[in-house]
């Protein structure tokens, strides 16, 4: 089990070990960046009736067809429909309807034709005037059709589909007041280190504040999670293993840090052996070699190394896709674009590098990225000034400035294609 496996092979790995969670029906507010559990159906047309676009008069087409500004047509204004009415009456020859943006359209007209380009002939243009139209009008011009968006019984949000903002308003014109989705992980946050303070205290000679338990929180709340801190947990085998396995029991998913390597005093990897089943401890990337995963009674348990940049590598790279799995989710892949290196970039190490880096555009408008100065492992500061991870392959070919590499994107949905 101390076999380093590829990045591609850790995630299918844990991917394949976990699955949508059950579902639960939420109001269409809270849906916002949620799947679909489900296929949803409007009730109703959409839009229910045809009606007008535009402020204006509602008339025959036909009877306009001769129009022009030497011999414009003129008509007498018989009505007026706002939006809200409905205007029941016909409409006879050499007559229209005054019209408002939303009412619907009289049976016996055909097509709107907006204010601006009809002159009073007498009155002000409502019911009473009569109105003159120096141009033809398009049957169907200015009509939003009954159904153009989806027919009664017509599914609008598939099943896998995630809604957006619109998608809520959507929903809602499709009577749709409640969306069944797989329900958001519950996500215990260990911390694992004898060193460990919490952040309101200032720490005593050796000893460090727990920022990874903060970050990768945060990291689960933005996959959609509901994370919880969970206590720091000394370095001793049965206060890790303790502390494991009450998590398992009460959440959908375990996250520690630290304690991950192979030093005196690590212990997530012989816990997770002891209690459950131990399926991988190392991947070929940096920062962030040592990421441990099995599953103890069935709930996943994810190991991160204790450095914060390899924790939060780890997270983004491998856990992130687990926990948007079982929400629904079927895309795993930040958006990745190429860019040009502004510096030289060494390759010391074999294993894929992900520097924290910043992407900006010259003034041709082309992605150039520039890695942080400091990318020691033990950092959270340059990855908050980041905005995108620069890969360098796994080998040895150093990078020289001006050569493209590829860059994966912080903090940007995976549903988004660039
Ligand atoms: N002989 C070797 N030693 C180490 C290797 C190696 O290959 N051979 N790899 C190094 C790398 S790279 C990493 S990453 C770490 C991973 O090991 P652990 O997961 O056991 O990490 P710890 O030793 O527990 O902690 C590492 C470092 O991070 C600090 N830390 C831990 N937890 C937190 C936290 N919650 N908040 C903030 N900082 C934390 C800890 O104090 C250490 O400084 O192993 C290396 N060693
Ligand atoms: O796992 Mo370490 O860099 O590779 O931080």
């Amino acid at each position: 089990m101390s076999e380093m496996i590829s990045l591609e092979e850790a995630r299918a790995l844990v991917l394949s070990h976990v699955r949508p969670l059950p579902v639960e029906t939420v109001p269409v507010l809270e849906a916002v960046g949620r799947v679909a559990a489900a296929d949803l159906a409007s009730d109703i047309d959409i839009a229910p009736f045809a009606h007008s676009a535009m402020d204006g008069f509602a008339v025959r087409a036909s009877e306009l067809a001769e129009a022009s500004p030497e011999s414009p047509v003129e008509l007498d204004v018989i009505a007026e429909v706002a939006a809200g009415d409905v205007f029941e009456g016909v409409i006879g020859a050499g007559q229209c309807v005054r019209i408002m943006t939303g009412a619907p359209l009289p049976a016996d007209a055909d097509a709107v034709v907006k204010y601006e380009v009809v002159n009073a002939v007498s009155g002000d243009g409502k019911p009473g005037s009569r109105v003159a139209f120096r141009a033809p009008a398009d049957a169907r011009a200015n009509v939003r059709e009954a159904g153009e968006e989806a027919r009664a019984g017509e599914v609008v949000v598939g099943r896998g589909e995630v809604v957006g903002t619109a998608g809520v308003g959507f929903l809602a014109s499709c009577g749709i007041t409640e969306m069944p989705t797989y329900r958001r992980p519950r996500v215990a946050v260990i911390a694992i280190g004898s060193e460990l303070v919490a952040p309101t205290e200032v720490p005593a000679p050796g000893k460090i504040r727990n920022s990874n338990s903060y970050a990768l929180a945060a990291c689960a709340q933005a996959a959609g999670a509901v994370p919880v801190v969970l206590p720091i947990v000394e370095d001793t085998h049965e206060a890790l293993a303790a502390a494991v396995r009450d998590a398992a029991a009460s959440y959908d998913f375990v996250v520690t840090s630290g304690g991950a390597s192979n030093g005196d005093f690590d212990f997530i990897k012989p816990v997770v052996e002891e209690l459950g089943q131990l399926l991988m401890t190392t991947v070929n990337m940096r920062p962030g070699k040592a990421q441990t995963f099995g599953l103890v009674d069935g709930t996943p348990v994810f190991g991160l190394p204790g450095n914060p940049a390899a924790a939060y590598v780890g997270f983004e790279m491998i856990v992130r896709p687990a926990l948007r799995k079982m929400q629904g989710f079927s895309r795993f892949e930040r958006p990745v674009v190429k860019a040009r290196l502004s510096t030289d970039a060494k390759k010391r190490d074999p294993r894929r590098i992900f520097l924290r880096s910043t992407l900006s555009k010259d003034e041709a408008g082309d992605y150039v990225v520039t890695p942080a100065k400091n990318q020691s492992s033990g950092l959270f500061g340059p990855i908050q000034r980041s905005n995108c991870m620069a890969i360098l392959p796994e080998g040895l070919e150093s990078r020289t400035a001006g050569s493209v590499v590829e860059c994966v994107l912080l903090d940007v949905s995976e549903e988004i294609v660039l």
